[in-house]
């Protein structure tokens, strides 16, 4: 049987990437991790802290630290939900590539806006104009994800398990080409 290599999300704020990696740790039995967690646990600070105290300059250098050591810390076993902004350092997309199966949750601007909407806790989206933020973002780092995933899955319109249901079953079909062609 072909061994289920570690699963990555990746896409931007308000995808469902925490939602989501969750979901699918739970029916998959890997342990889940959520980056932001990871790097907020490490500093004993939440995101807006970190942001504030050390700029996001500060912040995505705890980022490539928290990744490296989940990546290193965990073979085979883990279901790990990004930040939206982890595909922006090379060094992080390299550790992406490595031996994980990485799936890009997609959603649109107006999905993200929408979802993100109701909390105060990611500092990038606390303009005057989140819409125009999101769309920014969106514009550089679509084709990063979409470079770094082997799997596209569209998320607007859908409820978080099915969303979860689609993720599953992406994998397990890609799985199955890769059996019959090896
Ligand atoms: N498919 C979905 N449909 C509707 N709401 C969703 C969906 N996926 C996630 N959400 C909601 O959107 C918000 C952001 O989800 P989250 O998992 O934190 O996204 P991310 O980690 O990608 O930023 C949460 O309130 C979550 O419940
Ligand atoms: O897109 C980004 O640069 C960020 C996304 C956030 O994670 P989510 O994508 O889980 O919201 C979090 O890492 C931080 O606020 C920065
Ligand atoms: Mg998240």
């Amino acid at each position: 049987m072909t061994k289920i290599p570690n699963i990555i999300l990746v896409g931007p704020m308000g995808a469902g990437k925490t939602t989501i990696g969750r979901l699918i740790s739970q029916s998959m039995g890997k342990h889940f991790y959520d980056l932001d967690k990871v790097i907020e646990d490490n500093a004993g600070a939440d995101i807006p802290w970190i942001f504030e105290k050390e700029g996001e300059e500060g912040f995505r250098k705890r980022e490539t630290q928290a990744l490296e050591s989940i990546v290193h810390s965990d073979t085979n076993d883990l279901v790990l939900a990004t930040g939206g902004g982890v595909v922006m350092r090379k060094e992080n997309v390299d550790i992406l590539r490595d031996d994980a199966l990485v799936v890009y949750l997609y959603a649109s601007v107006a999905q993200q806006l929408y979802r993100t909407s109701k909390s105060t806790h990611r500092p990038l989206l606390q303009t005057g104009d989140p819409r125009a933020t999101l769309k920014k973002l969106f514009e550089v780092r679509d084709p990063l994800y979409r470079d770094v995933a082997t799997l596209v899955i569209e998320t607007d319109a859908r409820h978080p398990k099915s969303v979860a249901n689609k993720v599953l079953d992406a994998i397990k079909r890609h799985l199955e080409m890769e059996t019959s062609v090896s």
